[in-house]
């Protein structure tokens, strides 16, 4: 493979919108070079998990895994959305091979332990085996995961894209020069969430930090750039949060979106 890789995380706001969801899977399947989509689908666990009868509580944006819903998400995650996504990736020219962290054992976890919350069936990661994944990339597959790990005692858990993406991207630095794009229904970090024009340009952790005790950082966005700042910390060379409408200029450094610093030196 060629030392350059390219790891996309897609969030579950365009992943229920089949309109941006085609954008984006086509502009996916032009990025030249080795790719790896990492899917989320919260959105959707949410509306069949209300079908079926399942309620659903997040706490600090993870999703409590009961046994009912951890049923639900493995079907909605490992099936519905990852082998839609496959199959649209097939049909665009993308050998794509829909994965969860079990397959091949490729993402190991540990099931979160007790502490003020029982998360339940949901994975802390433990283990990348990225030479598996260089694998999967060699035979000129595109991997595409689905937020889901496994445990040595045989569980499926749940696992926060975000951080499913981080930590595959921070593994595979060891073997690549990795530059990791998290694609959202926004144009990238705002500087006030009122004003979607009002993109942050450049982030490094002191402006996250002034933002986020101002409250203009807030929600899902706090554990994604925690995720991301750890990514760019542990290795990965650029970390962009972005629009999925602009994933091709977000790669090739157009500037689209919000790139992340690293701490000014003192
Ligand atoms: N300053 C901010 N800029 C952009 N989005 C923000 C900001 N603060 C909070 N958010 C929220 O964070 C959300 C993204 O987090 P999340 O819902 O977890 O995304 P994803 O669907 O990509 O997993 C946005 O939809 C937005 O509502
Ligand atoms: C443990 C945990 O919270 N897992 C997430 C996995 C899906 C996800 O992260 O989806 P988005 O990227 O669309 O938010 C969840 O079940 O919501």
């Amino acid at each position: 493979m060629s030392t350059q890789l390219t790891i996309i995380k897609i969030g579950g706001n365009v992943i229920d919108n089949p309109d941006a969801l085609k954008r984006f899977l086509t502009a996916f399947a032009g990025l030249p070079g080795d790719k790896i989509l990492i899917h989320g689908g919260g959105k959707v666990a949410t509306q069949v998990a209300e079908k079926l009868g399942v309620q659903t509580t997040m706490v600090d944006g993870r999703r409590i895994t009961d046994r009912p819903m951890l049923d639900v998400v493995t079907m909605v995650y490992g099936g519905l959305v990852n082998k839609q996504l496959v199959a649209q990736l097939q049909a665009l020219g993308v050998n794509a091979i829909g994965l969860t962290g079990a397959d091949a054992g490729t993402v190991l976890a540990r099931k979160r332990p007790v502490k003020e919350i029982d998360y339940g069936f949901v994975g802390d990661v433990v283990e990348v085996d990225s030479g598996q994944i260089l694998y999967f990339l060699r035979q000129g597959l595109t991997p595409v995961y689905a937020p889901l790990t496994y445990d040595e005692a045989g569980n499926i858990l749940n696992t926060n894209a975000d951080t499913m993406a981080s930590t595959i991207a921070v593994d595979m630095a060891g073997r690549a020069t990795v530059s990791l794009v998290y694609c959202f229904e926004k144009k990238g970090v705002l500087a006030n969430p009122d004003d979607d024009d009002s993109v942050i340009g450049q982030l490094s952790p002191e402006l996250y930090a002034e933002h986020k005790a101002a409250g203009t950082i807030n929600k899902g966005m706090i554990p994604k750039l925690d995720n991301a700042f750890n990514a760019l910390d542990k290795g990965v060379s650029r970390v962009v949060i972005c629009h999925a409408d602009e994933v091709a200029a977000a790669v090739t450094g157009a500037g689209a979106g919000t790139t992340l610093r690293l701490p000014t030196p003192a």
